[in-house]
């Protein structure tokens, strides 16, 4: 089957959505803290609002698996943030007001089901709050498989040094990139291993969110020598499929060991390296599971790689 309307439809809104990001950045943003004492802003709401009215709109009955939660926003000493964000989301939606931006973010509340979308509005936001990497992330799964993928990447360098890369996927058709600004889309594809300039490895900026010393291990076992490129997001399956990198290593951090990957941290990545050649498994080889809710709970860790060496990193692993 054909995903040409939903191709179209997530590109279009992810575009809107890292613009309303990169306003709220020039801006300086603040952050909130979330029940689980992580980051989040009005960026995120924003993004979150602006792409699920979107894909509600055209596809009103397609869940939508997201991160955020209206609720956060709806007390009485969050309203002037509600506001805030209903002002972001203005910008590009006219008719928006702090009911309707509460209504579309709550459209995020989907569950898992044989079709769904799943939504990151900004993966990554502690890097988006330092000034480094984030990236909008929006996948479509069926029967588990995810069959669309799109990450817009605004703080992403371009060759020409200008920034913002997208990123977009569809299953049996490719993976191609094209500047976040406009222009068309260029098929990419993964490092080959005899490329020694591209043999690099990718890890989370955050030592909580790994465990780097092990990764840093594997690499070698593998014969990846040079420092890791350390990067927020799902850029890093940019980076990987696009040929920046060969590995991309993310192993439960010893801080926190019964962590469960969330399927919005790597739906829209997954299928973007898949496409590009690339390969990837949990750190036990065993395929990431889409279908059964919005953790990952049969899998531990997450392995991306250009394909080739993914045997031998399996093996390190074991
Ligand atoms: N202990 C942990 N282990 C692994 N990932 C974690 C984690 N705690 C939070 N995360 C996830 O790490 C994501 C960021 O990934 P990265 O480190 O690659 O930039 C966060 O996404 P959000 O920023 O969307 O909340 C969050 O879901
Ligand atoms: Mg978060
Ligand atoms: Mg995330
Ligand atoms: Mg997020």
């Amino acid at each position: 089957m054909s995903y040409e309307k939903e191709k179209q439809v997530a590109i279009d809104a992810a575009i809107a959505a890292a613009k309303l990001c990169q306003q709220v950045r020039q801006a300086i943003p603040a952050a909130m803290e979330k029940t689980d004492k992580s980051p989040v802003t009005v960026a995120d709401y924003g993004s979150q609002a602006l792409i699920c009215k979107a894909i509600g709109d055209m596809f009103g009955d397609d869940p939508i698996v997201a991160e955020e939660d209206a609720a956060d926003l709806s007390t009485s000493e969050m309203a002037p943030q509600l506001a805030k964000v209903t002002d972001y989301v203005k910008e590009l939606v006219p008719e928006a007001t702090p009911e309707a931006v509460k209504s579309w973010i709550d459209r995020g509340n989907g569950e898992v089901a044989p079709r769904y979308w799943t939504l990151d509005p900004i993966d990554g936001t502690k890097g988006f709050l330092r000034q480094d990497q984030y990236a909008v992330a929006l996948a479509l799964v069926e029967s588990g498989q995810v069959k669309v993928g799109v990450l817009a990447c605004p703080a992403m360098p371009l060759e020409n040094g200008e920034c913002g890369i997208l990123y977009v996927a569809v299953r049996g058709e490719g993976a191609f990139m094209a500047p976040l600004a406009g222009g068309d889309l260029q098929p990419i594809r993964v490092a080959d291993i005899g490329d020694a300039a591209n043999l690099r490895f990718v890890e989370s900026v955050e030592s909580g969110h790994g465990d780097q010393s092990r990764q840093s291990a594997v690499a070698k076992a593998v014969g990846i020598t040079a420092d890791s490129l350390r990067m927020d997001s799902q850029a890093k399956y940019g980076a990987v499929a696009s040929g920046q990198a060969v590995l991309y290593l993310r192993l439960p951090s010893p801080k926190s060991p019964n962590y469960r990957e969330k399927i919005w941290d790597h739906a829209a990545g997954t299928i973007v390296v898949e496409e590009a050649g690339g390969r990837i498994t949990d750190m036990h080889g065993k395929p990431l599971d889409f279908s059964i809710g919005a953790k990952f709970a049969n899998n531990q860790g997450v392995v991306v790689s250009n394909g080739t060496i993914h045997e031998k990193v399996l093996e390190a692993l074991a």
